[in-house]
């Protein structure tokens, strides 16, 4: 008998799965209470611009908090969590990401990380008591920032930049163009049918800020791209975060780090809740390579601001190579005019 995939799944990709998943161990693995370990760090962001960290210092309860009112948000009828869309440029998303056809079976609430102005729409969504889930995203997202700031130094020390506060001050600016996200992935039953397949989540992409901070509530379905093409599922972890390096990051380190493609797969059987920090510089600022890291060699890139590359970036789809556009073609390829 031939299993004809259910309408829901028709409008979603699917994609085939051989091998059932193996989670990687070798997930570089970040001490923040170790000043040492920023060499770990600076490897970590080479080899695979991504990593986990511990002894992080965000309380548990805030994480929890944030976690519930999550829950208690996704929890509502649909009808009530549309009251806080569409999703551009903050609010309430389903299985549509971004503004050019991409799909994922995923809902999300998209938010600004700046503290004052966090959707004054969430207020009409949690009638009962908005201040609740506005506090458990401030204290949550001001630890995280704080987190994030401070990976960022030790990432300047390991690269023996004299000012280490060159990369976190651009999050610490009251116009940090950062963004707050929370997704939900819902159980996907009917996978389960088909037996070699996986439901995508959320498309392969890299994420355009400098540094993006995620977790999840210990559901499996992130996994990071290799070089070769290859995709390593993450080990998933309650208490831990996992860092990318964003786009601009690769940038600013002249391609020394690399922003990491990575995806999500629905899960058959449980709820993937995640909360997503992406730490990005003011709309105004140029993003290029910073001169310590230069010695005399060229860049990589051609120079534009934050806000050059985010609109180019939101206009493009969730799988392509958003830098390419602001590649520099190396000199030694320009042929010479006879
Ligand atoms: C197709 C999309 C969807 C985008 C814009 C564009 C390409 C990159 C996507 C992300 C990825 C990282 C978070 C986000 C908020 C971001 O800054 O870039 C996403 C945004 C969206 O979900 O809207
Ligand atoms: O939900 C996740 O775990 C990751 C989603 C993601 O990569 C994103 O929102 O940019
Ligand atoms: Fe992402």
């Amino acid at each position: 008998m031939v299993l004809l995939p259910k309408p829901a799944l028709e409008q979603l990709s699917l994609i085939r799965n051989i091998k059932p998943t193996t989670f990687f161990s070798g997930i570089p693995l970040i001490d923040l209470s170790n000043p040492d370990s920023k060499h770990l760090l600076v490897k970590a962001c080479e080899e695979f611009g991504f990593f986990k960290v511990v002894n992080h210092g965000v309380p548990l309860e805030f994480i929890l908090k944030l976690e519930s009112e999550a829950v208690k948000f996704f929890s509502l009828p649909l009808s009530e969590k549309e009251k806080a869309g569409p999703p551009n440029p903050f609010g309430y998303g389903n299985k549509s990401i971004g503004q050019n056809g991409d799909v994922g079976w995923v809902e999300y609430l998209l938010l600004t990380a700046n503290q004052e102005s966090i959707s004054q729409r969430l207020s009409s969504v949690f009638g009962d008591n908005p201040e609740k889930f506005r506090r458990a995203l401030n204290d949550y997202i001001s630890a995280v920032k704080k987190m994030a700031c401070e990976i960022l130094e030790m990432m300047a020390d390991g690269l023996k930049i004299q000012n280490r506060n060159v990369l976190s001050k651009l999050l610490k600016d009251e116009q940090s163009d950062s963004v707050f996200r929370l997704n939900h992935y819902p159980p996907c039953p009917e996978i389960q049918a088909l037996k070699d397949h996986n439901m995508i989540g959320f498309g392969e992409h890299t994420d355009p800020q400098i540094i993006s901070v995620l977790r999840s509530n210990n559901t499996s379905g992130l996994q990071i791209s290799l070089n070769d093409g290859s995709w390593l599922s993450v080990p998933p972890d309650l208490s831990s975060f996992f860092i990318n390096v964003g786009d601009s990051l690769q940038v600013m380190t002249n391609g020394l780090f690399k922003s990491v493609r990575h995806r999500v797969l629905a899960n058959s059987m449980k709820a993937r809740v995640s909360m997503i920090y992406f730490g990005g510089p003011p709309l105004g600022e140029k993003i290029a390579p910073l001169p310590s890291l230069m010695r005399g060699k060229e860049s990589l890139y051609r120079e534009f601001t934050w806000f050059e590359y985010k609109r180019s970036a939101y206009s493009s789809r969730l799988a392509d190579n958003k830098l390419l556009l602001f590649e520099r073609i190396p000199a030694s390829y320009i042929l010479p005019q006879k």
